[in-house]
């Protein structure tokens, strides 16, 4: 009985024990072009598992969680060190060390999303890392504490106010898809890869090879656009299939592709238009492929 009114509600039907192994049963099917075996799995109604089982099943998801956390933060600190170590040693140029911890950033912090466990409480603790990593950039943006490593890793000038603006607002972003759309919504990973790859390779390349600027915003350039729009989609695409080989996303990939493809136009128009003094692109991105994304693909997560 209960789970059945839980399967109207994805977060209460988490909540409940998970039911014991389904009947599988093999009905096949006919239609007029081509005959499929469609699994029709027959769930018996189960009873609720006894409490003490419960607080069980919840202590190990959350000692799970908070191990996944831990690693993920070790992660963080350790790519911000890396790219230090590289541009202090002159390996890797100050400016793309930073914009490759750009791109680095939000796509890894996605990728370890499947290794939390499938608690209901999971992604708070996956939160656990961007606010953290929020509170660091606070702290040393304010000078209340001192990290070179991080203000030469993250920051184009070496000051540490600079953490309170691009890097702090793209933690925020994190923190907010990971709590708002989590690994089951195309929004937050579509809206996450435009952030961190297409944005991040727009600087890269444009940086270099932008000689042709655009006739509206003289600081961007046409092949700088041209990277973002490619480097989102594919970083975009990458990611969907990444989360649907885990069994989160369930797409129609012929129509998918042209979601994902109008979302990397949007935002790249955005990137591209000459407000980055007003609203910084870790924002605007973000917030062009979310409304465009969700437009797109709706609100409804899982199958889209
Ligand atoms: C350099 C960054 C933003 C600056 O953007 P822009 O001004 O160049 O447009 C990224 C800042 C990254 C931050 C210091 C660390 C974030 C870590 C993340 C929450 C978790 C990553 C985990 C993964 C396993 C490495
Ligand atoms: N669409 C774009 C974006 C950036 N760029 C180049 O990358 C540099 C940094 O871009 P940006 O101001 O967007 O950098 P962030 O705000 O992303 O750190 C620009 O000054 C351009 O040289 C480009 O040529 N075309």
């Amino acid at each position: 009985m209960w789970r059945g009114v839980a399967a109207h509600s994805p977060l209460l039907l988490r909540a409940l024990p998970p039911p014991p192994p389904p009947t599988l049963l093999l009905v096949p099917t006919t239609n007029t072009t081509t005959t499929t075996t469609s699994l029709a799995p027959l769930l018996r109604a189960s009873s609720p598992a006894p409490p003490r089982l419960r607080r069980v099943a919840a202590a190990a998801a959350a000692m799970h969680d908070g191990a996944a956390a831990a690693l993920v933060m070790g992660g963080a600190y350790s790519l911000v060190l890396a790219f230090d170590k590289l541009s202090e040693r002159h390996i890797v140029e100050q400016s793309l060390s930073r914009k490759i911890v750009h791109v680095l950033s939000g796509i890894l912090f996605m990728s370890s999303w499947p290794f939390f466990s499938s608690s209901a409480a999971a992604r708070y603790f996956a939160a656990i890392v961007p606010l953290l990593n929020c509170i660091r950039l606070l702290t040393h943006g304010l000078r209340l504490f001192t990290n070179e490593a991080l203000i030469k890793s993250v920051t184009r000038e070496g000051k540490p106010e600079e953490l309170l603006r691009g890097p702090l607002y793209y933690v925020i972003v994190l923190l907010f898809c990971v709590l708002v759309f989590w690994r089951d919504s195309p929004v937050g990973v579509v809206s996450l890869s435009m952030m961190s790859g297409g944005d991040g390779f727009a600087d890269i390349v444009g940086r270099r090879y932008g000689a042709i600027k655009l006739p509206y915003n003289r600081k961007k350039s046409w092949v700088g656009s041209i990277s973002m729009f490619l480097s989102g989609f594919v970083f975009s695409i990458g990611m969907l299939f990444y989360f649907s080989c885990f069994g989160y996303i369930c797409l129609d990939w012929e129509r998918a592709i042209w979601k994902v493809a109008l979302v990397s136009f949007a935002a790249t128009l955005v990137e591209s238009l000459p407000i980055s003094d007003v609203l910084d692109d870790n924002i605007s991105v973000p917030l062009a492929s979310m409304l465009t994304a969700f437009l797109v693909f709706g609100s409804s997560p899982h199958v889209v």
